[in-house]
């Protein structure tokens, strides 16, 4: 089984019981390659389980409605990505709530997303309320930028999603805001964080007023979840680690050398889909596992097969795009076969 299960319920016995644990962590995931195809393969089952089959009884919408919070001045591409990732692994209907300047750009990359000039007006929050009952989950922070006004709306939109209960992916400078102010998050059950390198030290540094120990990247991963009242956290690099603050998975599924921007918006977008399935699937369906944690890792080894299935074709010249071609047949390889 690729899951850890804690044996103490605060980070101090945490770090004590992670570097304990590591041989054991380590040699059921794939560094030890008799181990790996067995133990990942369980977890993968996991994620198959979750997936909603495909029925002519279904209405347009059950599938997914996902909402991206960003697009701004600077970024229009990260948004869509999120958006059109979402849309290609399954979900029916994406959203793009982003500034009045974003918007025609965005809505000119693709016919299929919904775009919303919104995030920049006076009313901001209360647009994007009134469509929270229709959204399944809500990404936030793909392109947004790291503007003053904007960030405030996003809090606005962070404190209406919470009181509703819609599940939030927070990536990018979603988390950028919530290393300001992490209670804006803390102890919501219903949110993943998928930091980078960058975005991981800066969260854990404004959370735990440590440096990040990087050589212990599974202790640190756990110990910023348990400080942040056990939200799923995934630290994205050469290995995905994911935590709850109680179990720990590593994703280490083979993607390629090539590390061009808009990958980890192919991650979230990805993951706005699997949360809103695993959440609506169960913990019956996880085998106990905490859904969140499949669905995560759900979305990071379809974004490393997706890197590896482009870059087999492309080589250096690979980007995102070719990346989100893949998302259909990397998505039937590990998943529907
Ligand atoms: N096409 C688009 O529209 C795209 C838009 N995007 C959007 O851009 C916005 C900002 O996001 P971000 O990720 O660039 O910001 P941030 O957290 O400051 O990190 C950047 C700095 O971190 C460093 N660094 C990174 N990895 C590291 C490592 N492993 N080890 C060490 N250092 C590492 C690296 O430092 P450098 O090497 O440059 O010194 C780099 O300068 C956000 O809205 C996002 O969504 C992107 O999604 C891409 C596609
Ligand atoms: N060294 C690596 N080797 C293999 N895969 C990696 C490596 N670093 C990151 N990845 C994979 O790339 C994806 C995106 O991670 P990355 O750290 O590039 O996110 P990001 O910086 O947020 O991307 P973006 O440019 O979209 O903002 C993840 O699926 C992660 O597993
Ligand atoms: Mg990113």
């Amino acid at each position: 089984m690729v899951v850890l299960r804690r044996l103490g319920g605060f980070a101090t016995r945490a770090a004590l019981w992670v570097p304990a644990c590591r041989l054991v962590l380590e040699r059921a995931f794939s560094l030890h390659k008799g181990h790996s195809v067995k133990d990942m393969e369980t977890t993968f089952q996991l994620v198959r389980n979750i997936i909603p089959p495909l029925t002519t009884k279904k209405h347009k919408g059950q599938d997914g409605r996902i909402g991206i919070i960003g697009g701004c001045q600077e970024y229009t591409g990260a948004p869509y990505f999120a958006a059109i990732s979402a849309l290609k692994v399954g979900a029916d209907l994406t959203h793009v709530f982003c500034t009045k300047e974003a918007a025609p750009v965005i809505k000119s990359y693709s016919p299929e997303l919904i775009v919303h000039p919104v995030l920049d007006s006076a009313t901001a929050v209360r647009d994007v309320e009134t469509w929270l009952p229709r959204l399944h989950t809500l990404v936030v922070g793909p392109g947004l930028g790291r503007d003053d006004a904007l960030l405030q709306n996003v809090k606005g939109i962070l404190e209406k999603s919470k009181a509703k209960g819609v599940p939030l992916v927070v990536d990018a400078d979603g988390l950028w805001l919530i290393a300001q102010q992490p209670s804006l998050i803390q102890g919501y059950p219903k949110a993943v964080l998928t930091p980078n390198y960058m975005e991981f030290s800066r969260l854990y540094e404004a959370v735990l007023r440590d440096p990040v120990d990087s050589n212990d990247h599974h202790g640190a991963v756990l110990r910023l979840s348990q400080a942040l009242g056990n939200l799923t956290i995934v630290q994205k690099g050469e290995r995905d680690v994911i935590s709850d603050g109680e179990q720990v998975l590593v994703c280490s599924q083979e993607g390629s050398s090539r590390r061009c921007g808009g990958q980890g918006d192919l991650l979230s977008g990805s993951l706005g889909v699997l949360v809103h399935w695993a959440l609506l699937a169960g913990s019956e369906k996880t085998n106990g596992l905490n859904p969140l944690l499949v669905a995560a890792f759900g979305a990071c080894a379809l974004t490393r097969q997706c890197n590896k299935q482009a870059f087999q074709k492309s080589g250096r010249s690979t980007t995102t795009t070719d990346m989100i071609a893949e998302v259909g047949p990397a998505f039937k390889k590990l998943f529907e076969t």
